[in-house]
């Protein structure tokens, strides 16, 4: 009795440790071993970066989006702080930012101005591995080891909240360490459901969640996480998923880049993002491999 009374707690603690990032009908979809999998010790110890580098790199990719996008930002600044126009005219480096050169130069792609803020980008192409369809790679410059590649865009769920009907069939239904859900599906159900959440929390001209990312022009160009394909024998995994949470604090004006949004109004606490952080340094043209599979001892 005792000895099978230890079995079974041996057997729960090891099914507890056991930790896949998508749902399990992808989780035995895709080929895994030993070699595929990324171990950590403890759920506290998963990420490879502080919360304050992802925060200070998301800061900067998306104040500069919002500069160069300046002519059709700028009836925001209405709306904001003296001190916020005020760190917007520096940033402009113009005495009057209602006469901004960025008013008369023609606009920056995104995956440029990505380039010119962090140094490289990215774009979705089809993969190199066979029937893996779509991939993630480095389409110019380097990206450096321990650097925010790119972000995993999708709805919320709370653990205990309705996700049934879209994730029927949905490969992209990604499960953070704790337990949360993201739909990062951009057709069928899952686009409709982000479409009318994003609409629900618009505070006037605020935007508090990117939409562009279920669309071909990508306005926040790290937007394509979901793409990224899981390691092989012989692809070794490049980047890892590390989730953050939005702080309160976080700049008003530039919640309209984050691709993530609440699936329930209610929902109290921080808005939950997944960042892709690089392993090693990335070269022009490789392609982005995470792991699907994470064990928590
Ligand atoms: C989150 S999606 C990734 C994006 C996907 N490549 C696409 O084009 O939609 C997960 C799906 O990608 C494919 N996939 C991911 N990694 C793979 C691999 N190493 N080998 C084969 N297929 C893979 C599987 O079809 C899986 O269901």
């Amino acid at each position: 009795m005792v000895l099978l009374r230890s079995f079974f707690r041996d057997l729960l603690r090891k099914w507890k440790s056991y930790r896949h990032r998508f749902v399990p009908w992808i989780a035995f979809n895709v080929s895994k071993n030993r070699r595929t999998m990324r171990y950590v010790s403890e759920a506290s110890k998963d990420k490879i970066i502080s919360d304050a580098d992802v925060l200070a790199t998301l800061l900067k990719i998306f104040q500069s989006l919002f500069i160069y996008d300046f002519n059709k930002q700028r009836d925001l600044l209405s709306f904001l702080s003296k001190d916020v126009k005020l760190k917007y005219e520096e940033l402009l480096a113009l005495p009057n930012i209602t006469s901004s050169r960025h008013q008369m130069e023609p606009r920056l792609h995104p995956q440029e101005i990505l380039f010119e803020a962090l140094g490289f980008s990215i774009k979705e192409c089809p993969s190199t591995l066979i029937s893996a369809g779509t991939g993630v790679f480095v389409s110019k410059g380097v990206v450096p080891k321990g650097a925010v590649v790119s972000m995993y865009p999708g709805a919320i769920y709370q653990g205990y909240e309705p996700v049934f009907f879209q994730s029927i069939g949905n490969p992209f239904i990604f499960r953070c360490i704790d337990g949360i859900l993201i739909d990062g599906n951009d057709k069928g159900i899952s686009k409709c459901i982000y479409r009318s959440c994003s609409r629900r929390d618009q505070i006037g001209p605020f935007k508090l969640s990117d939409v562009s990312w279920l669309t071909s022009f990508h306005q926040n160009p790290l937007a394509v996480g979901q793409y990224v394909n899981n390691c092989s024998n012989d692809r070794e995994a490049n980047v890892c998923y590390q989730e953050f949470d939005v702080p309160k604090d976080f700049p008003i004006e530039l919640r309209q880049y984050i691709p993530n949004i609440k699936y329930s109004h209610d929902e109290a606490g921080p808005l939950r993002c997944v960042v892709l952080i690089a392993l090693t340094d990335i070269e022009e043209e490789e392609e982005l491999f995470s792991n699907y599979y994470t064990i928590v001892h």
